[in-house]
């Protein structure tokens, strides 16, 4: 971190965000219902309680018979057995082995079974009932089956701890809940699980000449975007967000709403009122409300001025008031550090590699993140630049799906050139809406 002047404490997006998480620890825990824990984060290491499956079982619909009564058969001379009982999916394990218990090893007999029932300890294989020719009795079931094939012994019975053995680390904490996670704690049997709790979050627009949607807007005036665009992005990342009315700039209101805020939340996030103009108070505020700068600008364009405090267990982001600036914050910025708080393992960006469609000319002496479209072609990512991408603008990141860097300096990048983006955070490519 370098320190121009007082309190400006100036750093690349990278250390913006070690910063960020070196202050801050994930948030607390509890215990929830398993339908409750989806997009949740698992505070604990799960370890598996038995073996899966729990008991040695039938993988289709057929005969459990002994792979040795079959070593003869053949087309023309199928090997006949008697069915001497029938074992059904929740048939208890006693049942299933009384069923065959003390019968001469070399007798040539079977069992009728089904897809999920326990094997009984007398059989080695299980044959379809596809290939086998049953003789039924006036009861409609098989008394006899005829098989024309030997069968290897194993086929089509999962062993008892096939799939996972007790004991073992299935689940780490740190990762969030989803479906597939859902198939290993319901298949334990689990009721609930040690999860993170929400981030709380508290929204503070800034601005005397915002407007709450739904007002009729006056002269010079503009309605508040991003109160909502924050509290939509954070509900996409499972957070549990409060939206303020706009507050004024005015220092002791905004320092008085900044520490409300605090008092009841994890993250208290501002937009606007954070560069250097006459009527830009955020960072004097924070500092009346009792919070310690972790940085005050980032090498990044758009969002150059984007601030962040802390206090206690709270941290107070700044965000640019420039509605393209205060999207990126948060994709750049504000989602890592959420993520971290949420205790996930990774809570990093996915940044990806793809080939500039353009090039852009404007040359930018910190890193610029564009916004873009990227799409898919023949395995290669390729990157669209936006037209009339200015920081005050809302058109070109509405429509954008992906931020591009154009590293810093005087050249810009030129078309064809592989930079590195980032898919935005979209209910399609993974956000949660909770
Ligand atoms: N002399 C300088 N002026 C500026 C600098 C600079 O370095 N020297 N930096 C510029 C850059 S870069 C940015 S980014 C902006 C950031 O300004 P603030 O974050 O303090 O934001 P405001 O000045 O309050 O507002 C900027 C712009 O955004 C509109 N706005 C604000 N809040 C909202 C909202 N909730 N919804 C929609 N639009 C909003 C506001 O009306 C302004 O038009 O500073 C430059 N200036
Ligand atoms: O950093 Mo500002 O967001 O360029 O416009």
């Amino acid at each position: 971190m370098t320190t121009l002047q007082k309190q400006q404490l100036v750093v690349s997006v990278e250390e913006a965000i070690r910063h960020l998480c070196e202050g801050a620890s994930p948030v607390r825990t509890e215990k929830l219902p398993l339908e409750d824990c989806v997009g949740r984060v698992l505070a604990e290491d799960f370890f598996t309680p038995f073996p899966m499956p729990p008991f040695r079982r039938a993988a289709m619909d057929g005969y459990a018979v002994r792979s040795q009564s079959l070593l003869e058969a053949g087309p023309g001379s199928e090997v006949m057995l008697k069915v001497i009982a029938e074992v059904k999916a929740g048939t208890s394990k006693e049942w299933a082995q009384e069923c065959t218990v003390d019968r001469p090893v070399n007798d040539r007999d079977a069992v009728r079974i089904f897809t999920g029932a326990p094997v009984p300890h007398r059989y080695d294989t299980v044959v379809m009932q596809e290939v086998v020719t049953p003789i039924y009795g006036e009861d409609g079931k098989p008394l006899w089956i005829g098989i024309d094939r030997p069968h290897p012994a194993g086929r089509h019975i999962a062993e008892a701890g096939e799939d996972l053995a007790p004991g073992k680390l299935i689940l780490v904490k740190g990762t969030v809940i989803g479906a597939k996670e859902m198939a290993v704690l319901a298949s334990y049997g689990q009721a609930e699980a040690v999860v993170r709790s929400k981030p709380r979050i508290v929204v503070l627009p800034v601005g005397d000449e915002l407007q709450e949607p739904g007002t009729a807007l006056s002269a010079n005036r503009i309605y508040d975007a991003n109160g909502l665009v924050v509290y939509a992005f954070l509900k996409q990342l499972g957070a549990q967000v409060t939206r303020r009315k706009p507050v004024p700039d005015h220092p002791a209101i905004l320092a008085n709403e900044i520490r409300l805020a605090a008092e009841q939340a994890d993250i208290v996030i501002t937009t606007g009122g954070i560069s250097v103009g006459d009527h830009d108070y955020v960072e004097r505020s924070a500092a009346s409300a009792g919070f310690e700068p972790i940085f005050t600008k980032v090498l990044m364009r758009p969002g150059t001025p984007t601030s962040a405090f802390k206090k206690e267990g709270c941290l107070l982001f700044g965000l640019s008031g420039n509605p393209s600036a205060c999207y990126s914050g948060l994709e750049l910025l504000v989602k890592p550090a959420v993520q971290w708080l949420k205790g996930m393992k990774n809570y990093r960006n996915q940044w990806l590699k793809g080939k500039l469609e353009d090039s852009v000319g404007k040359p930018c002496p910190y890193p610029r993140y564009i916004r873009s479209i990227a799409t898919m072609e023949l395995g290669v990512w390729r990157i669209a630049p936006l037209p009339n991408d200015k920081s005050g603008n809302i058109a070109a990141f509405a429509e954008a799906n992906a931020i591009a860097v154009i590293p810093a300096g005087g050249r810009g990048a030129a078309k064809g050139e592989i930079v590195s983006f980032l898919l935005l955070t979209h209910m399609a490519n993974g956000g949660l809406t909770l």
